[in-house]
């Protein structure tokens, strides 16, 4: 592992601190730290396999690449040598409020079920906090395979989707200007149509989490359709919506899967990714896939709660499931409370516990600056010594950082304890109008 906390953070960002350290625990007698050369890439990819209960054939692993890069690759070797673990992350750009945030997003982590429950996690995870502390990364983010395991990391629970099952013409209100879009559709391909999915979906991350696919890699894994992920569906097709003037506002990446019952042809429309750049393509987009003929029912990936999709449904009763969305865990609490902006006016000191990351536990002050034309302020936490007015773990704060949460409901849950006014201001200061999601499980 390399040194925890050594380096500072990305030039522009400033803190009065540096950067904490981590808890790292033991790993258990023999078992040791490594990172992964591309010569241990099969070994890398089989303890995933095994963790997952993947489905695994030689042509289904050849299409599929190696999504982290090697030098965030990393494992745990066992004592006979093999790897026991394995965790990688990505570096990403955050979308937060008002602006970005380098941001470690963590992801193949998996512990061979004959490995598991002797604290590899636990020593992985500090081994990813270090180091993203340690390449300038104040936040890390990710998607849980079960929501129960990381909260005892300090990640917070800090967006949720909506994924909606319609029935084929749900009415949607209208929208002026949708039908003089345009709709085409095509066999997806990826050569052909991934820098035009690409820019509609980049220019809809002006909503906090809305991460970006910066890498080649992650671009091609969108369209990826190898036939046994299909479950009976068509191939992946692409349907675009475009201006008068051809430029394309939205698009869908969706399969139908065939269906035939006693009354009739019933598939269902399976939309895997999709961006819409304004409303009326959102309205051109649904409309489209929600009148598609020989199907029954229109399933949604997972939206923003505040999506145009649920404001435009005349009848969205009882057809939405929630799940958590994006995890986030703040590293650097300067430089993540520095890098995005801030609704209202706030002067509160807090005291924060952080149990993996002892160096920011203790007693902050957030206060914000002057508000600028937009009402918009930023702010800085600085260490004090003044009595606080809201105590909290750092896994609240983690949860209330893109803007979705309220401090206030979290304190009515039991979660943190602080003073009615002190909770109010910090709320409004922190909430921001657009609901945040992530688009794309990585
Ligand atoms: C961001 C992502 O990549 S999410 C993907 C996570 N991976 C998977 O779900 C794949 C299948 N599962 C696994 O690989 C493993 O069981 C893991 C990674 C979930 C856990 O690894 P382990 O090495 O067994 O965990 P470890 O022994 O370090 O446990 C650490 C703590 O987490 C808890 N924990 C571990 N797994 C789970 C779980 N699935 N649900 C709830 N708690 C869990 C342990 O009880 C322990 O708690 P404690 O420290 O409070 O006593």
């Amino acid at each position: 592992m390399p040194p925890a906390g050594a380096a500072g953070h990305d030039a522009g960002m400033v803190t009065t601190t540096p950067a904490p350290v981590v808890v790292a625990p033991a790993l258990p007698d023999g078992y040791r730290t490594v990172t992964v050369p591309p010569e241990r890439e099969a070994e890398y990819r089989e303890v995933d396999g095994l963790a997952f209960a993947m489905p695994s054939t030689p042509e289904l692993e050849a299409q599929l690449p190696l999504t982290v890069p090697f030098e965030r690759a990393m494992a745990v070797e066992a004592p006979d040598g093999t790897l026991a673990a394995v965790h990688g992350s990505y570096a990403f750009r955050l979308p937060v409020p008002g602006g970005s945030v380098a941001c470690a997003g963590l992801t193949w982590v998996g512990v061979r079920p004959d490995h598991r429950r002797r604290g590899i996690l636990r020593s992985m995870i500090a081994t990813h906090l270090a180091r993203s502390l340690d390449r300038g990364e104040p936040v890390s983010a990710l998607w849980a395979a079960e929501p129960a395991i990381y909260g005892r990391f300090g990640y917070g629970s800090a967006a949720d989707s909506a994924t909606w099952t319609l029935p084929r013409g749900a009415a949607l209100r209208d929208v002026p200007g949708s039908a003089a879009l345009t709709v085409q559709l095509r066999t997806a391909d990826v050569e052909r149509d991934s820098a035009v999915v690409e820019a509609v979906h980049a220019a809809c991350a002006d909503r906090p989490g809305w991460m970006t696919r910066e890498t080649d890699v992650l671009r091609r894994r969108v369209f990826l359709d190898p036939v046994p992920w299909r479950d009976g569906a068509e191939p992946l097709r692409l349907v675009t919506v475009a201006a008068p003037d051809g430029e394309v506002r939205a698009y869908a990446l969706f399969a139908r899967a065939e269906k035939w019952e006693a009354t009739g042809a019933a598939a269902t429309v399976r939309v895997r990714d999709l961006a819409a750049r304004d409303a009326a393509a959102a309205h051109r987009l649904w409309s489209f896939l929600l009148d598609l003929d020989l199907t029954a029912t229109v399933r949604t990936p997972g939206l923003a709660l505040d999506d145009p999709l649920a404001a435009l449904l005349v009848d969205p009763r009882g057809r939405a499931t929630l799940a958590d969305n994006l995890w986030v865990r703040l590293l650097d609490l300067p430089a993540a409370v520095a890098a995005r902006r801030w609704s209202g006016d706030v002067d509160v000191v807090l005291e924060l516990t952080d149990a993996l990351l002892p160096g920011n536990a203790g007693r902050w002050r957030l206060v914000t600056g002057a508000a600028d034309a937009d009402g918009l302020r930023d702010a800085r936490l600085e260490r004090t010594d003044d009595r606080p007015a809201v105590r909290l773990d750092v896994r609240e704060l983690g949860a209330a950082y893109l803007g979705g949460r309220s401090f206030e409901a979290f304190a009515r849950a039991g979660l943190l304890t602080g003073e009615s006014s002190a909770l109010r201001r910090l709320d409004v200061a922190a909430r921001w109008p657009v609901a945040p999601v992530c688009s794309w499980v990585w």
